[in-house]
């Protein structure tokens, strides 16, 4: 096979889902533009990304599923012209009702993308390549939000919204014939077809990936790394930094922007990390979580405004959440067979959208309870709201600990370094390890 078409069919792969995550991102920068055109208020205009986050979580399972069944190169299609439908919806849009239900398209074309892509990694490239390529997917996709950010800003402002939304719609449209040319599902097969399965059997496959630790340590580790990045990047970022730590709306954005942009950076350093020390990638998820929980200590404890040093230090160890929950995938990778990568896959992006989802709840719910009646939030009310993330990451070290601890009294540093922390027998759920 030639290494120039591994690289093409990897590059059609992120740029989908760059695409996606521009479409997903594509909302944050609207938020005033969305309470004028639909009259709603804050916490509707919060419903938008919460609607999104839910629609993504709850679909990860079946789409792991399908991409094991009809594989990459289908399933993408489908995602590609789910989400621009949604997009050309929320263009044309002009009621709260009509916005909600193409959010709900858009969130489901996106959570069909990135597994299939890393169902692509997977097959095109060797398997000591695999853990970077697949830290690099994760972070080049970012760019996506990049693009999001100030040119949605500038097209909201110049062509409108129907014209700026209906842009991204059409750019769908354009992927969807570059990505049915050359992208096929692995080098030897244009479609990789999983044999059809029952319900059991789907069952069965499912409760065989979930008993093996590794499947479990990886979700708690995508569910502890990435919130903290998701919810200040899609929503509570921007009001904390202008509200609580009183920076103007240029300099938050500067943030926001330096956020995806730390993000991306991180990926060379953990994708190397990964593939050169499997034994020790929980122990990376640890420090990226305990860097995390005491530079927001810091904030959140520093009296009146916290310095521009350490708020720029805060954005560059969040950044490195989303890359962090990166190692969720590649412990169930290793942990389950080829045929089962995807619905694992799916397990795993389980959790950290759904750590995130209950950050952005916990963090609005917060404001409401402590800023009772008609007002902006306050500083105070801030602090309190963003520190219901310990609560999530003390849940997510005691999973960690927990399953690392169990993967290692099942598996050997050398079975590890030979590319797998599977533990042997898939009835381990009936052998009692729990
Ligand atoms: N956390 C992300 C991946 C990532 C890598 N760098 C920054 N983010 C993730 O799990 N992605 C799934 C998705 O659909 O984006």
């Amino acid at each position: 096979m030639s290494v120039s078409r591994r690289y093409v069919v990897w590059t059609v792969g992120l740029l989908v889902y760059a695409l996606a995550v521009f479409h997903r991102s594509s909302l944050a920068v609207a938020g005033l533009a969305a309470t004028e055109r639909f009259d709603i208020s804050a916490s509707q205009l919060a419903s938008f990304t919460v609607l999104q986050l839910l629609v993504y979580a709850s679909m990860q399972i079946p789409v792991g599923l399908m991409v094991d069944r009809f594989g990459s190169r289908t399933v993408l299609t489908v995602a590609v012209m789910v989400v621009s439908i949604g997009q050309a919806a929320f263009a044309f849009a002009d009621s709260y009702a009509l916005a909600l239900g193409a959010r709900v398209l858009v969130g489901a074309g996106d959570a069909m993308t990135f597994i299939c892509v890393l169902r692509l990694v997977t097959s095109w490239f060797p398997r000591g390549q695999v853990p970077l390529i697949s830290q690099l997917t994760g972070n080049l996709g970012q760019i996506g939000a990049l693009a999001a950010a100030a040119p949605m800003t500038w097209a909201l402002g110049q062509v409108g919204w129907t014209r700026a939304y209906l842009a991204g719609a059409v750019a769908g449209l354009g992927a969807l014939v570059v990505l049915r040319l050359p992208l096929h599902d692995s080098p030897e097969h244009p479609h990789l077809r999983g044999v059809p399965m029952s319900a059991r059997d789907l069952v069965a496959s499912l409760g065989a990936s979930w008993a093996q630790p590794g499947t479990r340590l990886g979700l708690w580790v995508h569910f502890s790394t990435p919130f903290a990045t998701t919810m200040m990047s899609l929503l509570w970022g921007y009001p904390f930094l202008v509200t609580a730590e009183h920076l103007s709306p240029g300099a938050a954005s500067a943030l926001l922007s330096l956020l995806v942009a730390t993000s991306v950076a991180y990926g060379p350093l953990l994708g190397w990390l990964v593939g050169r020390h499997p034994w020790h990638r929980s122990t990376t998820a640890l420090v990226i979580v305990a860097a995390l929980a005491t530079v927001w200590g810091l904030v959140l404890l520093w009296p009146g405004d916290a310095p521009m040093p350490l708020l720029v230090l805060l954005i560059v160890v969040v950044g490195a959440g989303g890359p962090g929950s990166m190692i969720g995938f590649d412990v169930a990778r290793t942990s389950n067979p080829d045929h089962r990568t995807a619905s694992a896959s799916g397990i795993i992006n389980v959790g950290g959208f759904t750590s995130a989802l209950l950050a952005v709840l916990a963090v609005g719910a917060v404001l409401d309870l402590l800023t009772p009646g008609e007002g902006g939030y306050t500083a105070e009310a801030f602090r309190w709201a963003m520190a219901t993330q310990y609560v999530l990451w003390a849940l997510g070290v005691i999973q960690i600990v927990r399953y690392r601890r169990r993967i290692r009294s099942l598996t050997t540093r050398e079975q590890v370094a030979s590319g797998s922390s599977m533990i042997e027998g898939d009835g381990l759920l009936t052998r009692g390890v729990r």
